[in-house]
């Protein structure tokens, strides 16, 4: 699956049938070490900790955790895979309540097993159940990685043509959070635009060399998106692998950011769950930016899978918001170098506020669709239609299936 050191550094997941492990995010960019997940106690413990996190990367953890534990059970009927299957599943969907694909995922892994349960010619069997599972689950891993190159492909030329149409041949961008290779099981989303564009994706071949005449990304801005710090240990760490030439700014920094440099031509962000009408929740602090954007007349682009729309949903209204412990923004969880003959780097929990001060540590912010200037998925661009103040999505994707 790697194609470079890059991505072999990057994997955040590493499925090979029936064993899996994760790349431990808590540790990142101080150490980069794998953690095998057997069963989906294994995969819930993870996704809550946020060992792995990202929409995209929540689901396919969830999906491959169980797979890995049935692989490794017999059962006595079909009947009793298809319930295993089915009470683990729900299990799973405990873990984190936003991103929409652990529940996508969820309800089409739950489709598979009754589809296999009711096979007639040959007669199910446990086995028979249990391998359906695992064959659709390893699909949901090879699809993310298809449709974040194709988001990256759409975005990129996207960008790159509304970058051309301002006069800018050299651009540079603006994003928040982690939404790379780290939070999905390849190239990524928002990022993965990025990535493509560096790549010159966006470019004929010819030009791809010389750049003539094409926009060309030029520097990429990034969030170190307190309190998890997704931009400042992820994002740096994969823009440093891929060589873009990148800086990294404090979340409080991002208006003045947009004020001083005009070359920014916009901000790209990544999505946990995108409504029917193209309202977005994504990590904490992408609202203000949608507000900063629209203040200083830059494009707003949210780039996300098709497994991370929610057509159920007709608005944001309803996306719940998980909040998470107030201790993660108080006491922040640094590394210190140990004096001791190894060097090593050790955590250690640094009390960042007073004993006793309370906080608000809301995970995820909901931007109004009125906000977002482009919706990016692996089915194409979709913009609202003029005078609109949201998106139908059901029609856009309807559309383009
Ligand atoms: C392509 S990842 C989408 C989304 O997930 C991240 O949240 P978390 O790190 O808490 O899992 C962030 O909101 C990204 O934009």
């Amino acid at each position: 699956m790697h194609q470079s050191p890059a991505d072999a550094k990057l994997e955040a997941i590493r499925w090979d049938r029936p064993r899996l492990s994760i790349l431990d995010q808590l540790l990142l960019p101080h150490a980069s070490e794998y953690v095998d997940i057997a069963t989906s106690a294994d995969g819930h413990r993870a996704i809550v900790s946020m060992q792995t996190r990202g929409a995209p990367a929540i689901a396919i953890v969830a999906a491959l955790s169980l797979a890995a534990e049935i692989s490794r059970r017999d059962f006595g009927s079909a009947q009793q895979a298809h319930d295993f299957i089915v009470d683990r599943l729900d299990y799973l969907a405990t873990s984190r309540p936003t991103a929409v694909n652990l529940f996508d995922a969820v309800a089409k892994l739950k489709a598979v097993a009754a589809s296999a349960l009711a096979s007639q010619s040959p007669a199910a069997t446990g086995a028979s159940v249990a391998l359906a599972y695992v064959d659709a689950a390893e699909q949901m891993l090879a699809a993310d990685v298809r449709d974040n190159r194709a988001i990256g492909s759409h975005g990129a030329r996207y960008i790159a043509a509304r970058a051309l149409a301002q006069g800018a041949g050299a651009f540079k961008l603006l994003t928040h959070c982690n939404t790379g290779a780290l939070a999905t099981a390849g190239h990524g989303t928002a990022l993965g635009i990025i990535r493509s564009l560096h790549q010159g994706a966006h470019m004929p071949a010819a030009a791809a060399a010389s750049a003539a005449g094409e926009a060309v990304l030029d520097h990429v801005y990034f969030g170190e998106t307190r309190p998890y710090n997704q931009g400042a240990r992820l994002t740096a760490y994969e823009l440093l692998c891929e060589g873009i030439p990148s800086t990294l700014v404090c979340d409080s920094a991002v208006s003045a950011l947009l004020r001083s440099d005009p070359s920014i031509v916009g901000v790209v962000v990544g999505a946990d769950r995108v409504a029917a009408n193209g309202d977005t929740a994504n990590k904490i602090g992408t609202y203000q930016l949608a507000i900063a954007a629209r203040f200083h007349g830059r494009e707003f682009i949210v780039a996300a899978p098709s497994t991370s729309v929610d057509l159920g949903l007709a608005s944001g209204e309803g996306i719940v918001i998980e909040e998470r412990d107030p201790a993660e923004i108080t006491r922040a969880e640094g590394f210190v170098r140990e004096a001791l003959e190894d060097g090593r780097m050790v955590r250690q929990t640094l009390c960042v506020a007073p004993e006793g001060t309370r906080a608000w540590n809301p995970s995820f912010d909901v931007t109004p669709a009125e906000l977002i200037s482009a919706i990016v998925t692996e089915k194409g661009v979709f913009v609202k239609t003029p005078g609109a103040t949201t998106y139908d999505l059901a029609k856009c994707l309807g559309e383009n299936n």
